[in-house]
């Protein structure tokens, strides 16, 4: 078998990866994730659609052609919109306010239509704020250009920016500035070993969100950052950006109930090992 991205991954997934391959059958099943991240999608709506909704369905299409028949998507809490109620489990309206979001959601409609008339099962993971890196510190999270908090903080803490601008601090939260759930990508990886064990065993299409269940402000998360480098940086406040909601906090209880899967890492673990990685790593 030819393996992808996931060459570079963490060792232990990796090996887990291997076992259930092994156990099953390998060519019925597959992932994609977002093919153009966030934070670009005002500026380039046209190219968010052209790659995330046209690209999706021509994936998704020449997939099923080939047999296949699971599939475990990578969606978004941004599917999700403002928020009516926090935290947010699955059954919460999904208003998107970006078209990030839009393409995101538009896609868990194919999927869900093509499960009910196509045949396809699906898990449908919606990612809260993916973050941190690998504690050996091999792979890490990196974006040209690069618009997430925790790399641009950690950038700034190590003087390679001059500072951080914080996005909107009139926000209705505990102080002024949005909230998010930042998801070790270490327990990412693991929901989707357990999400592809589940679809091989038979499972039907589900959604399930992947975030720990705790909100952080940006002010928190600069607080954490500050505290793990040992270094102050500039900060200086800004207007909101737009298509950020306020409040995205998971309700994990279906992925637990589902997936048996329990986040493992702390804001602490994100933090500790993004920063071991951008400290090592010279871009
Ligand atoms: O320079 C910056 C960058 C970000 N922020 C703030 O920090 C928070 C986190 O922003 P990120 O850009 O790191 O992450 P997003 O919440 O925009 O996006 C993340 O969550 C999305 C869902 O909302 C998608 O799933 C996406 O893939 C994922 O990166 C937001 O409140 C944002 O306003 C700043 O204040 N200043």
């Amino acid at each position: 078998m030819k393996w992808g991205p996931l060459e570079q991954g963490d060792i232990r997934d990796r090996q887990r990866l291997d076992e259930v391959f092994k156990k099953y059958r390998p060519d019925a099943i597959m992932h994609f994730a977002a093919l153009i991240e966030v934070g670009q999608s005002t500026k380039d709506p046209v190219g968010f659609y052209e790659t995330n909704v046209g690209g999706s369905l021509n994936v998704l299409s020449a997939a099923m052609g080939a047999g296949v028949e699971a599939l475990v998507f990578s969606s978004t809490c941004a599917t999700y919109g403002l928020p009516h109620q926090v935290p947010m489990d699955e059954t919460h309206e999904q208003e998107p306010i970006n078209p990030y979001g839009r393409t995101k959601f538009v896609i868990e409609q194919a999927i869900k239509d093509f499960s009910a008339y196509a045949g396809l099962r699906a898990v449908m993971l919606r990612y809260f704020n993916a973050a941190g890196a690998d504690f050996q510190g091999r792979i890490g999270e990196w974006h040209t250009p690069e618009t997430h908090a925790i790399p641009l903080a950690i950038e700034a803490a190590l003087g390679r920016r001059q500072g951080f601008t914080v996005f909107g601090s009139d926000y209705e939260t505990r102080d002024g500035t949005c909230v998010r759930d930042y998801i070790h990508v270490l327990d990412l990886a693991d929901a989707h070993i357990r999400a592809l064990e589940y679809l091989l065993n038979g499972g039907e299409t589900v959604e399930l969100n992947l975030g720990t269940g705790t909100g952080t402000t940006v002010k928190e998360l600069l607080a954490a950052i500050s505290e793990v480098s040992g270094r102050a940086f500039p900060v200086e406040y800004a207007e909101r950006r737009e298509g950020d909601s306020t409040t995205l906090v998971a309700d994990n209880h279906k992925a637990q109930t589902v997936l048996g899967w329990t986040p493992q890492y702390s804001l602490n673990d994100i933090v500790r090992s993004a920063w071991n990685w951008h400290s090592k790593t010279n871009r």
